[in-house]
């Protein structure tokens, strides 16, 4: 396989007894683009991301992220990915900046780096009243913003967000998008998994997953061309019910 592409997927499929969970997806993720990863519950995108990020053996077919193969290489995709997600989020009993000082730690860096870092995300994200507090006192979308902000301390080249905006509201899901435009202008892969059919509309390109395979995949331009629809959402329903 080719290492041009940020991520390039063929005939992945992972098996859980006789249920075939994700059914041989082949994909390419371009660097610096933004790849938004749809599909309903039970789709199969959280199994397929497992396996992207290194945690879950694929049962057949290959995988390359950041250059490294998903079977042979875990432990390098690991140090080159950054990873965030509704569910795992930030320690709510330590402030930001003690969280900040945790997690440079386990990405290994020195402590003059996560000085530096720490004031440039707290600088950045204007939360010098906040930088004290702990993370467990601050509004959902800030917690999301600033986790954002962790996963990216130790430089990854790709990030890969686990529906990161759920439960926020419009306006912090907005700022939030703009967080991640500002990373993929300075050449970040972003690869986003999301609920809100709207967000579809803020990526490059947008898979679209039902029932373990891969349906559909385009712009949002060309997928709402091809469904004869003018927004996300529609493609979304018109696909999912094609196949029941
Ligand atoms: N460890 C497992 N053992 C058996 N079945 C599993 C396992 N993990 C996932 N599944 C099944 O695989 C299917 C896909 O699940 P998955 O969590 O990947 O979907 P998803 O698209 O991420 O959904 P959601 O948006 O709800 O997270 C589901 O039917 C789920 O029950």
């Amino acid at each position: 396989m080719t290492n041009e592409n940020a991520i390039t997927v063929k005939n992945l499929t992972k098996t859980f007894g006789d249920f075939t969970a994700v059914d041989a997806i082949s994909f390419e993720v371009g660097k610096g683009e933004v790849f938004g990863f749809l599909g309903a519950n039970g789709a199969g995108k959280t199994t397929a991301m497992k396996m992207l990020i290194g945690i879950s053996k694929p049962t057949k077919g290959e995988a390359n992220v950041a250059g490294f193969d998903v079977r042979t290489q875990a432990e390098d995709i690991k140090k080159s990915i950054g990873y965030m997600s509704q569910r795992f989020s930030l320690y709510n009993d330590l402030t930001i900046k003690e969280n900040i000082v945790f997690f440079g730690g386990i990405y290994g860096l020195k402590k003059s780096v996560i000085k530096a870092k720490s004031k440039n995300l707290i600088d950045e994200l204007g939360l010098h009243d906040e930088a004290d507090k702990l993370v467990g006192s601050l509004p959902l979308g800030w917690k999301q913003k600033v986790s954002f902000s962790v996963a990216l301390l130790h430089d990854p080249k790709i990030i890969f967000l686990d529906e990161p905006t759920g439960g926020v509201d419009p306006i912090t899901r907005r700022q939030f998008w703009e967080m991640i435009y500002r990373e993929a202008n300075n050449g970040k892969t972003i690869f986003v998994t999301t609920h809100y059919m709207d967000e579809a509309e803020y990526c490059d390109r947008v898979s679209i997953m039902v029932a373990g395979k891969i349906e559909a995949l385009d712009t949002p331009k060309n997928l709402k061309e091809k469904y004869k629809v003018d927004s996300m959402n529609k493609v979304f329903l018109k696909l999912a019910r094609n196949i029941e």
